[in-house]
């Protein structure tokens, strides 16, 4: 089956002819119109918690689609917010990026886009069995967004990432990131979050996702970007790199966006 990808052949315009949940409903990413959002009161009384364990020799791979770090995590926890009464469990983290630092978020704020976004990828552990089984239920993911801005400092935990790239150049290739990763370090200081209910941002596209995106960016640097760029979509010699890998928005709908400034 020709391969989805972000190139005008076989990118999202064309997704749902392959994966028909991508001309669904309750589509991600979306257009984050900050005036709509409304402030829901019941957001701030269920406070969003997370618990995550640092972990070290966590696999990251070249998906031909973007790098993706395996992190299974039995003993993290993000529970309370919009996630009702269930606990969602750290299954995996990847991140989303653009030719250029002015575009490579998939989610944007008021028609602005990012540099890069960042998904942490949990699953409904309370409810469901398996990460693939949730992932076929509305309430079976939880992804936690957060936005990447250019800066001078380099993000150290980024940097961990960075460093293991060149040994993951073509698609298929992983290795293990010899240092600790911690997933908490990740996240903006600012806990303030926007929410709705969507989609994977990739096909399948299923909509199986409790979205919760950050409101304060975190810094990353050009160089960074520079070198998420250098990875390669193909396994062979042929060089395509991923230069790329964001779904523009799609129609919010009649869905409800709310916020939590926590
Ligand atoms: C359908 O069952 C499965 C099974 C295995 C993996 C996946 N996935 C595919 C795409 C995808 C896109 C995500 S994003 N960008 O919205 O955070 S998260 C994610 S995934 O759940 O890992 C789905
Ligand atoms: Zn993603």
């Amino acid at each position: 089956a020709a391969e989805w990808g972000y190139s005008p052949t076989n990118g999202p315009d064309v997704w749902a002819r392959l994966f028909p949940q991508a001309g669904g409903a309750r589509q991600s990413p979306v257009d984050i119109c900050t005036s709509i959002a409304s402030s829901d009161s019941n957001l701030e009384m269920k406070k969003l918690t997370f618990a995550y364990e640092s972990q070290s020799d966590l696999r990251i791979l070249n998906t031909g689609h973007g790098w993706k770090v395996e992190a299974p995590q039995s003993g993290s926890r993000l529970e309370g917010g919009p996630l009702g009464e269930d606990i969602y469990q750290l299954e995996q983290f990847h991140c989303h990026w653009g030719e250029t630092s002015a575009e490579g978020s998939e989610h944007t704020v008021d028609g602005r886009a990012y540099a890069g976004e960042l998904h942490l990828v949990h699953w409904n552990t309370t409810k469901y069995q398996s990460f693939a089984e949730a992932a076929q239920h509305p309430d079976g993911l939880a992804v936690l967004g957060v936005f990447f801005d250019v800066g001078n400092e380099s993000n150290d935990e980024i940097e961990k990432i960075v460093s293991t790239l060149s040994e993951i150049k073509f698609k298929g290739q992983f290795t293990d990131i010899p240092d600790v990763i911690d997933p908490t370090t990740f996240l903006p200081s600012g806990l303030g979050y926007w929410t709705y209910l969507g989609s994977l941002t990739t096909p399948p596209c299923n909509e199986c996702v409790i979205w919760i995106v950050y409101k304060e960016p975190i810094t990353v640097t050009e160089e960074q970007l520079v070198q998420f760029r250098c990875l390669s979509a193909c396994s062979g010699e042929a060089e395509e790199f991923i230069v790329k890998n964001y779904r523009p928005p799609q129609p919010l709908g009649n869905r409800a966006l709310r916020e939590c400034n926590a």
